[in-house]
C-alpha cells in the first residue's frame, strides 16, 4: 500500500529527489507525470478543429488546473519533460525518460506511479519502449488525447484523471507499461493506434483490453500477469540505441531502400512484409546478401494490423538470414531490436527474443 505521509492538505511538498507537489495530502497515494507534448497540450482558436491544431502547446501545470478532481485522487509531482509533436520524440529522450522513471518512480517507496502524457500517432512506440525498459512493478501509464484542449468535448482531461487514477492504484501493478485513453485500459505491449482520427483508437485487436473505467474506478478483468512475448531490457549502462529502419514492402518494391539503409548507418532493419512477412524473391535475395555480408539482422514483421509471421516460413538460407518478428508489428519489432542491439545482443539471441512471440 502506498506510504502515507502526515501532513497537511494543500502545503507544497518538495522530496528528496526535488519533485514538487502542489496540494499535497498525506493520506493519498503519489504520482509523477511526465509530461512530453501531443493533442493533450494542444490548442486551436476554433473550438470545433479537430485538425489544424498546435500540438504540445500548453504546459502541464496549465493541463492540471483544468481538472482540480485530480487532487482528490492523488498527489501529483508534474514535469515538464518535453513539449513536442510525438513524431519528435526519439530514442534518446525515451533512455532519458527510463533514467528519470527509475530514479524518481521506481526507486522511490513513497511514489506509487507515473503517468506519461504523450502525443498520440508515437505513443505505441514509446509504450512499449518504456514497459520493456522500466519494470519495477509500479504502474507507468501512457494517456494522450485525440482532439485538442480547446475542442467541444476534449477527451485530454478525462483521460489524464483516468490515467493518475489508475497509476494510483494497486491494482494496476505488475501488469506491465499501460496505456489509458477512451475509458479503456489497455497493455503498452500490443496497443496499437487504429484510427487516425476518432477517440476509440488505441486497441489490441487480439489481445484485448485490460480493463476498463467507469465514474474513475478501473477495473481489471483479470489478475495481473506478464505477456509471453515479453522481454525486459536494462538500458542502465546504454547511452545510444543503434539506428534500426523500417521498410515498407509492396508491389514493385525495388532493392535499393536496404542497401542504402545500410549504407547510411542502420544497424538493424525490420520490413513491414506483405501478409505474413513476405517480399518479392529479389527483395529476399537483398536480405540475404546484406544479413550475410554484413551481418546486418533483418527481421521480417507484418504490414497487416493483425497476425504473426511464423518462423515456419523460412527454411534453407533464409533460415540464418530472415528473423520473423512473431506477434509485433513494424513500430514495435524496430524498438525491439533497437533495445537488443544496445544490449550488445549477437543474432542467435536476437532471433530468442523473437522466437517468444512466434507461435510456429
Ligand atoms: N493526437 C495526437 O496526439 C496527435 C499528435 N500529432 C501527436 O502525436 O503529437
Amino acid at each position: 500500500s502506498p506510504l502515507i505521509h502526515s501532513r497537511a492538505t494543500n502545503t507544497s511538498y518538495t522530496n528528496s529527489n526535488g519533485l514538487t507537489f502542489n496540494h499535497f495530502n498525506g493520506s493519498l497515494p503519489n504520482v509523477t507525470i511526465l509530461a512530453t507534448g501531443g493533442t493533450i497540450a494542444g490548442t486551436s482558436d476554433d473550438k470545433t478543429a479537430t485538425a489544424g491544431y498546435k500540438s504540445g502547446a500548453l504546459g502541464i501545470d496549465t493541463l492540471l488546473s483544468k481538472v482540480p478532481e485530480i487532487f482528490n485522487v492523488a498527489n501529483i509531482a508534474a514535469v515538464q519533460a518535453h513539449n513536442v509533436n510525438s513524431g519528435d520524440i526519439s530514442s534518446s529522450l525515451l533512455l532519458n525518460l527510463t533514467h528519470t522513471l527509475q530514479t524518481k518512480v521506481c526507486d522511490d517507496p513513497t511514489m506509487s506511479g507515473a503517468v506519461i502524457t504523450h502525443g498520440t500517432d508515437t505513443l505505441e512506440e514509446s509504450a512499449f519502449f518504456i514497459d520493456a525498459t522500466v519494470n519495477c512493478g509500479k504502474p507507468i501509464v501512457f494517456v494522450g488525447s485525440m482532439r485538442p484542449s480547446t475542442a467541444i468535448s476534449a477527451d485530454g482531461p478525462m483521460n489524464l484523471v483516468q490515467g493518475v487514477t489508475v497509476a494510483a492504484d494497486n491494482d494496476s501493478r505488475d501488469r506491465g507499461a499501460l496505456v489509458v485513453l477512451n475509458d479503456r485500459i489497455v497493455s503498452a505491449m500490443f496497443a496499437t493506434k487504429t484510427n487516425a482520427n476518432t477517440m476509440d483508437t488505441f486497441k489490441a485487436y487480439e489481445q484485448g483490453s485490460l480493463g476498463f473505467i467507469v465514474s474513475n474506478k478501473p477495473y481489471f478483468y483479470y489478475p495481473a500477469v506478464q505477456a509471453n512475448a515479453k522481454h525486459v531490457v536494462d538500458v542502465s549502462n546504454v547511452d545510444t540505441v543503434p539506428r534500426v529502419d523500417i521498410l515498407y514492402a509492396y508491389e514493385d518494391m525495388q532493392v535499393d531502400s536496404i542497401y542504402s539503409a545500410v549504407k547510411n548507418g542502420a544497424k538493424g532493419i525490420v520490413v513491414a512484409g506483405e501478409g505474413a512477412g513476405g517480399v518479392s524473391t529479389d527483395f529476399g535475395s537483398a536480405i540475404n546478401d546484406i544479413a550475410t555480408k554484413q551481418n546486418i539482422p533483418v527481421v521480417l514483421s507484418h504490414r497487416t494490423v493483425n497476425g504473426e509471421v511464423p518462423t515456419a516460413d523460412f527454411t534453407g538460407e533464409d533460415a540464418q538470414t530472415k528473423i520473423a518478428s512473431g506477434l509485433f508489428n513494424p513500430q514495435q519489432a524496430r524498438i525491439l531490436l533497437g533495445l537488443l542491439l544496445a544490449e550488445k545482443k549477437d543474432l542467435k539471441e536476437i532471433r530468442e527474443v523473437f522466437l517468444k512471440a512466434t507461435v510456429a
